[in-house]
């Protein structure tokens, strides 16, 4: 008579059993699906971290200032004094560049205030969801799924930070970032052009007309074997982003972490794009000849070539 009930349990044992298998299954097979789907759009949703060249001598840490919570009074806070006793950003949805500007003091690890004050908004990672596609000329490319306004943060060109002299013998390598806050500034089709009067702060013997002929810089980043979704973003004659040079943790300017801003409100879908900035002709072979590069941004204004 016993037997009856005790299949029955067996039975749903069985039952349960099967179910948290095929539960442990779906699962499993959701993270695989999720992983196919992000590789294959390579849909990538946080920065990566910077990695360094061996032996180089990072500047050390500056002490900031000494809010607390957040930043709000530009004539107190110390690191709103470097900007010209203003905050460059202004506090909308998870912060706005207000204007380019030449370097960006923002708060860092030796201020006062916390991870939420607005003098932070480069520090947050990458906040729209971005998408590197293929175009038919260009190779890789980048856009985002969401609407970016204007002076919205986009993301940090991150790579290894090197000697711009190690990079003499690398041929062929498309991913490397010269970091060159006047060259930023003041670059042939850059964004001085766009947004006229920009500041100029000087500081660090970072004081613009007079460095303007001795702008070589020293180190760059090279996103060719460890970058983030940065390194696929193409240049455009009218770009929609701009590179602004920001310095949060020490202040000098040859080392300054790049990022990129939205110039403009742009539509979801639209490639993602910055001025490259190369003079003509700046470039040469192993052989000391010019090398050339067509340009295909089909830019109204293109200059037909990138360099
Ligand atoms: C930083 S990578 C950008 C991502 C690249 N398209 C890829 O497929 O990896 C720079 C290289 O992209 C190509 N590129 C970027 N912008 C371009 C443009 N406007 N016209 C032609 N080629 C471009 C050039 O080969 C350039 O050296």
């Amino acid at each position: 008579m016993d037997v009856f009930p005790n299949l029955l349990l067996k039975y749903e044992g069985w039952c349960v059993r099967i179910l948290v298998e095929v539960k442990r299954m779906f699962r499993f097979q959701l993270q695989i699906w999720l992983m196919i789907h992000l590789l294959r759009r390579q849909v990538i949703p946080t920065a990566s971290l910077f990695k360094f060249q061996k032996n180089m001598k990072l500047p050390t840490n500056v002490s900031g200032c000494n809010c607390k919570g957040t930043c709000v009074d530009p004539r107190t806070c110390a690191c709103a004094k470097l900007n010209g006793s203003d905050f460059p950003y202004v506090n909308c949805h998870g912060g706005r560049l207000i204007e380019a500007r030449a370097v960006v003091f923002e708060c860092g690890p030796g201020c006062g205030c916390g991870p939420g004050c607005v003098n932070r908004t480069s520090q947050r990672g990458i906040k729209h969801r971005l998408e590197v596609f293929r175009t038919p000329k260009k190779g890789w490319a980048v856009r985002s799924w969401d609407f970016l306004s204007a002076g919205a943060p986009v993301c940090e060109y991150i790579g290894v930070l090197i000697r711009a002299e190690d990079t003499d013998h690398v041929c062929e390598n498309n991913y490397i970032f010269d970091i060159d806050c006047l060259q930023t500034m003041r670059g042939l089709d850059g964004r001085e052009r766009r947004l006229g009067d920009v500041s100029v702060p000087a500081i660090n013997n970072f004081d613009g007309d007079d460095q303007k002929s001795e702008s070589v810089p020293e180190f760059c980043i090279d996103a060719g074997s460890t970058g983030n979704i940065a390194r696929f973003i193409n240049h455009s004659c009218e770009p929609n982003l701009f590179v602004q040079c920001v310095l949060s943790s020490h202040h000098d300017v040859k080392l300054a972490r790049v990022m990129l801003f939205a110039a403009d409100n742009i539509p979801p879908m639209q490639e993602l794009t910055y001025d490259y900035g190369y003079a003509l002709d700046s470039v040469s072979g192993p052989d000391g000849k010019i090398i050339q590069m067509p340009c295909y941004c089909g830019a109204a204004d293109c200059r037909k070539r990138l360099f």
